[in-house]
């Protein structure tokens, strides 16, 4: 984990990660403090696959402009961007062109080799590697995209509590390990609190661990029930659908 910080953290970095498999490497979002949770890391643009967006807000795309220059001009490699169809050009009109369009003509495709996905359909980004985009709800007419990662693993993006859909993932869909953005406190207009949280069954609060948390996180150890927390910089390993 890049980071486990929600969009005000400060003491920790903008909840970013990074899927290693097979020997290659998915940004999974790139927000304001990824390039220098990569630097403390020892990592650099030059070593990322790709990078894949849930949706657009800073601590999630706020790293791309300098991610889209350091591999134009420095590393001289254009990247692959996964994103969802619908945020294509409202990452490029509303976030990147004000900073990247250097001419008329230029456009997010002088950067990134843009792959879109659909929504509810499975593809493969690396070898090895499916991932689903998911809509989930998370500001009202804002698209954001949760993550269902080699159909076990669900990795949501910012979002509000939807406790069916996630007994759904798990009883219908086999999903085995759920990483999920968490207030701390109530209430969650946009984000899932801590409380709902709370009120999953301990058989699926046992398979999720917590991220996206403000910096008094460490005043909630004991506090979240079956669940555990996330920890920034912390290689987690999975196999099968299951930590290890
Ligand atoms: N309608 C909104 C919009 C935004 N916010 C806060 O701003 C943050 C933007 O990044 P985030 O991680 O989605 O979390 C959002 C809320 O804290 C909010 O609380 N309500
Ligand atoms: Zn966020
Ligand atoms: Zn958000």
């Amino acid at each position: 984990m890049l980071g486990t910080g929600s969009a005000f953290a400060k003491t920790f970095y903008n909840n970013n990660a990074l899927l290693e498999i097979n020997g290659r490497t998915l940004l999974l979002d790139c927000g304001i403090t990824a390039p220098r949770a990569l630097y403390e890391l020892g990592k650099t643009f030059d070593e990322m696959d790709a990078v894949l967006i849930t949706h657009i807000h800073a601590d999630h795309v706020g790293g791309l402009e300098e991610f889209a220059f350091q591999m134009k001009f420095v590393y001289r490699r254009k990247p692959i961007l996964y994103i969802a169809d619908t945020l294509i050009e409202r990452l490029w009109e509303h976030t990147l062109k004000g900073g990247l369009q250097q001419d008329e003509n230029r456009t997010l495709d002088d950067y990134f080799e843009v792959h879109p996905l659909k929504e509810n359909q499975p593809a493969e980004l690396l070898p090895g590697l499916s991932v689903e985009l998911l809509r989930t709800p998370h500001i009202p007419n804002k698209a954001s995209y949760s993550l269902l990662l080699n159909e076990t693993f669900f990795y949501s993006a910012d979002m509000v509590f939807d406790g069916e859909l996630l007994e759904r993932l798990v009883s219908e869909r086999g999903v085995s390990l759920i990483f999920h953005d968490c207030q701390l406190h109530p209430p969650g207009v946009v984000h899932a609190d801590l409380p709902n949280l709370l009120t999953l069954p301990e058989r699926i609060q046992e398979i999720v661990y917590l991220m996206h948390y403000d910096d008094n996180q460490p005043e909630f150890a004991g506090r979240t029930g079956r669940m555990k927390f996330v920890e920034q910089h912390k290689v987690y390993r999975i196999e099968n659908g299951k930590l290890v």
